[in-house]
């Protein structure tokens, strides 16, 4: 067996310093980059925003050899692949965007014997192909396949959201090179995915380093806003928005703070996730027409605009201070002053529902994520999850059985809960959804509504919400017939 190089005694602090440009390790990033240094197969499951990237990103730049990074997402991908070149780092990635001669190029550094790439980020569908693992069986017959990363690994469990088919070939690793350390990566996963992504990547559970952090977020404020057809919450959640421009605008002593870290005294940046891409388009020019800043994304637009929404919005250009987004815009995004997160309609499950809350206060920093939620809105959730049951069950070829789906049925019930939930802070309520070990489970300090007021929070849900008689005659009546989700 080829085995690999080993690293020399290194001084992590001072990779993490000159490298990485950090002054010190976020609290047990350590013991995790520590253990996968050591040659171990990791399971690290960690709040969004925890760092869980500088895990196999400080290990590929101080170790010997090459770190695979397995992705599903490409905006997620770039993202890591620009901040790492900053950095100064020889990270490579080959996607459906790469073209030829860059992947030709990258191709023959990975073979050459004594590669420069340090990082090679890659989809799940491009493992699969026979000509890249061809060559991953020279570099480990070179003994520079240092480690394999699997980011947002929940894409391989079938019980999880965001299940990719193509991310379950990738036990193809473990079996093909058993000396190689695996590390695999989530903020997202319940005792049952986590043991289905073990199994399906085929590492010795006895053995797997396995770090289980708390989902907790102290700085989100969470919200739940209570709505009904009836209504257009529109108008609440601009009133909402405009009186925050103008505690920032109230505050001039904050300007010059605000000026440093690039931002403005006139806007606030913030995400609105929708389910349909015709919202997308019409939420940003309503808010547009309204005076804020805001631009769609969505996977339907071209990747021109994409691109030019997502650098306008990341680097705070006047006019991009809101992106109204579809969950093609998720994982991974990671900037650093996203003030709020709102989400239009009830998402389609918790995991989605966490992971896009996550965008929020990336720097620590006090932020909002509000929910709108309507019973209507679980209605047609509801109706839709049927209905793609019933597709499924008709097309059983390729499809996911009966019981993942029962799994999200769960998980769509658990978010109906959360919301409907006014005796809980909404952090218990979130630890409690992802197992974390518990009574008691950790609560907030007014971060939350209910924390703030419960009297409040129990009446705004009486007075907002459509009574469960009259949701039961809309449904008698079909009244919930609902579009695919974009
Ligand atoms: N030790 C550290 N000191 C300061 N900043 C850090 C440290 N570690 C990571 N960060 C920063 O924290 C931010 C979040 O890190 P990262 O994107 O790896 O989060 P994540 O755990 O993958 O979250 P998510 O699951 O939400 O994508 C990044 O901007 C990163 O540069």
């Amino acid at each position: 067996m080829p085995g690999k190089k080993t690293a020399q005694a290194v001084d992590i602090d001072f990779t993490l310093r000159k490298v990485f440009g950090k002054f010190s390790f976020r609290p047990l990033q350590r013991e995790v980059i520590t253990t996968a240094l050591q040659g171990e197969d990791v399971f690290l499951q960690a709040a969004t925003s925890f760092g869980k990237s500088l895990c196999f990103q400080l290990p590929a730049v101080v170790d010997y050899g090459i770190t695979i990074v397995v992705s599903p997402l490409l905006a997620l991908m770039n993202n890591q692949v620009a901040a790492l070149r900053r950095a100064n780092i020889e990270v490579a990635t080959i996607n459906s965007t790469t073209p030829a001669s860059a992947k030709a190029e990258i191709l023959a550094d990975l073979q050459c014997g004594h590669p420069l790439t340090r990082l090679l980020y890659v989809t799940p569908e491009y493992c699969m192909l026979d000509s890249f693992r061809r060559i991953l069986r020279i570099i480990h017959s070179q003994r520079e396949l240092s480690r394999i990363a699997i980011d947002e690994a929940h894409c391989i469990s079938e019980w999880g959201h965001d299940f990719r088919p193509s991310f379950q070939g990738l036990s193809y690793f473990k079996r093909e090179f058993p000396d190689v350390p695996v590390i695999c990566l989530t903020a997202t996963a319940t005792a049952r995915v986590r043991e289905d992504i073990i199994r399906t990547l085929g590492l010795d559970a006895r053995k797997l380093k396995l770090f289980a952090m708390t989902t907790s977020r102290p700085n989100l404020h969470y919200e739940v806003r209570f709505k009904s057809d009836e209504e257009d919450h529109y108008d609440d959640f601009l009133k909402w928005l405009k009186a925050a421009h103008k505690r920032r605008a109230s505050q001039p002593a904050r300007a010059s703070q605000l000026s440093q870290l690039n931002e403005r005294t006139d806007a606030v940046s913030g995400i609105i996730y929708v389910l349909y891409r015709r919202d997308c388009e019409a939420l940003a020019s309503q808010l547009c027409h309204d005076g804020i800043g805001a631009k769609p994304y969505h996977a339907g637009l071209p990747n021109d605009k994409k691109d030019d929404h997502l650098a306008g919005w990341v680097s705070n250009k006047v006019g991009y201070d809101v992106i109204v987004a579809t969950t093609a815009f998720g994982m991974g995004i990671d900037k650093e002053n996203v003030r709020f997160v709102v989400h239009w309609q009830l998402p389609k499950s918790f995991e989605g529902f966490y992971q896009e809350a996550g965008r929020a206060g990336r720097d620590g920093r006090a932020s909002v994520c509000i929910m709108y939620y309507g019973r209507e809105d679980r209605d047609r959730a509801a109706s839709m999850m049927a209905r793609d049951a019933a597709r499924q069950e008709n097309n059983k070829k390729g499809a996911a059985g009966g019981a993942p789906q029962v799994a999200r049925a769960k998980s769509l019930q658990a978010l109906v809960q959360y919301c409907e939930d006014v005796t809980h802070c909404r952090h218990q309520l979130i630890a409690q959804y992802f197992g974390e070990l518990g009574p008691p489970w950790p609560r907030c300090e007014w971060a939350c509504d209910y924390d703030k007021n419960p009297k409040a929070l129990a009446k705004a849900k009486e007075e907002g919400l459509a009574s469960e008689e009259w949701c039961s005659t809309q449904r008698e009546r079909g009244a919930y017939v609902a579009d695919d989700y974009d």
